[in-house]
Parts: C-alpha cells; sequence; structure tokens
C-alpha cells in the first residue's frame, strides 16, 4: 500500500511556555485513538516537557529546526538526536521563517533533512511561494525547484513529510483557492520521491475551512500554526481530518 498517512501537525512557532503543556494533554484526551497521525512541534524549550506529557498518548511531538550536523561548536543550535533524545518523532525544516529569518537554503535545508534522517526523526520539508511570486505566475516552478532541492536523497515516506505552504497566506488568514491548492498538490505529488510521502497544506487553516481543504484530491493533511496553539481549535481541525 502506498496510501500516504493523514497527518494533522501542529507548529507552535515561538509561542507557548509550561502552562500552555495543558492544551496538549486536553488534545491527547480528546483523540485516545484517532485514525490520522496528531503532532505538536513546540519550542525546543518544551519538546521534552511536552513529550514527557504525552507519553501514552496519540500525540507526538516534533521540533522546529535542527542543526545540520551532528554536534560541535555551534551555540544556541540543537542537534537532530538531541530533538530525539527529548522525545520527538519529527522536525519541521525549512519553514519559510526560518528561511526568512535566518537565511536557509535548499540546499542547507537538505543537509538538515539528511541530519534529521540520520538520527531517525521524520523531516516536515516546508515549500511555498511568496505573494510576489505568484503574482508574477511563477508558483509551480518556485515549490517544484524547492522540492528538487530541500528533499535529500533517501527521503521515503517512512522519514518524509513534505508541506506546502504559500508565505502570503501564512498568518494572514488568507487562503490560496481550493483549485490553487489542488494545482500546487498535484504538481507536488507528481515529482515527490515516493508517492506514499504525507503532502500537507499549511496557511491559516482554522476549523471553519479544514474540511474543506481536505477534501481537495493529494491533501493529505495539513501544518497548523496559529489554531494549533488551542486545543479546542485543532481538535476540530483533527476531527475534520479524521471525517475526510
Ligand atoms: O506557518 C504555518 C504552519 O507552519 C501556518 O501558520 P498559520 O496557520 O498561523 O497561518
Amino acid at each position: 500500500m502506498n496510501t500516504p498517512r493523514k497527518i494533522a501537525a501542529g507548529n507552535w512557532k515561538m509561542n507557548g511556555l509550561r502552562a500552555d503543556l495543558q492544551e496538549a494533554r486536553n488534545l491527547a484526551a480528546a483523540f485516545p485513538a484517532a485514525s490520522v497521525d496528531i503532532l505538536l512541534c513546540p519550542p525546543a524549550t518544551l519538546v521534552g516537557a511536552m513529550a514527557a506529557a504525552l507519553v501514552g498518548s496519540a500525540v507526538r511531538v516534533g521540533g522546529q529546526d535542527c542543526h545540520q550536523n551532528v554536534n560541535g561548536a555551534h551555540t544556541g543550535d540543537i542537534s537532530a538526536a538531541m530533538l530525539a533524545d527529548a522525545g520527538a518523532y519529527h522536525v519541521i525544516l525549512g519553514h519559510s521563517e526560518r528561511r526568512a529569518d535566518h537565511g536557509e537554503t535548499s540546499t542547507l535545508v537538505a543537509a538538515k533533512a539528511s541530519a534529521a534522517h540520520a538520527a531517525g526523526l521524520t523531516a516536515i520539508i516546508c515549500v511555498g511561494e511568496t505573494e510576489a511570486q505568484r503574482d508574477a505566475g511563477q508558483t509551480l516552478d518556485v515549490v517544484l525547484e524547492q522540492l528538487k532541492t530541500s528533499v535529500p536523497d533517501g527521503a521515503d515516506k517512512a522519514n518524509t513529510i513534505v508541506a506546502y505552504e504559500p508565505v502570503w497566506a501564512i498568518g494572514t488568514g488568507r487562503t490560496p483557492t481550493l483549485d490553487q491548492i489542488a494545482e500546487v498538490h498535484d504538481a507536488l505529488r507528481a515529482h515527490l520521491p515516493d508517492a506514499g510521502i504525507s503532502l500537507l497544506y499549511g496557511g491559516s487553516v482554522k476549523p471553519a475551512n479544514a474540511a474543506e481543504i481536505f477534501a481537495i484530491a493529494n491533501v493529505d493533511g495539513a501544518l497548523v500554526g496559529g489554531a494549533s496553539l488551542k486545543a479546542s481549535d485543532f481538535g476540530a481541525i483533527v476531527a475534520a481530518l479524521d471525517a475526510a
């Protein structure tokens, strides 16, 4: 079977203190046995504590970035092995905020993904066009180039997830039309190294639009930012994916 797994992944970005772990516990309590994979990616400071809070639950924990090296003199950075050691199963890589804020190139993202694979983590590799690139008609060229250069050799459905996140849709409340999402996901699917890799959509996913997005062919789930911070909102998105 090469059917991609359905995945609801939450990216807390730079949000969350220990008190917010209760949201993770509430989410886990609401889905003792969901048919979809549920994942929360808190800031690095909470990875270990969240993993401990979720032991025995169906919700897994991931990081938001890792260094491409195994260890060494890289002040402030975290290796993939450290994330795994803290209880993470996944790591988001190449998010547009990392590409923009930290100048991450696709070549670097591929190196980080290889490091994640070597540490036994699943890499969630993000691609997406800016608004200017979409307006210039470059969307498919941009995302396919990012896919080709950010996904390393050895990537397969067991160690890699790809997320399409149009930069202009992140945190803006704006989403592409369903046809626009379908067009990009169809193109990405056709160019994946393994057709069983799950393809997530990200960018202003919320309970109100989740079901229509999950009904699109080749959308296997979502990478959710703001709406993943509250168990009630994220739980509604998980339930929509479960029902899709
Ligand atoms: O960047 C995102 C997830 O990685 C999407 O963020 P929002 O859901 O807040 O738009």
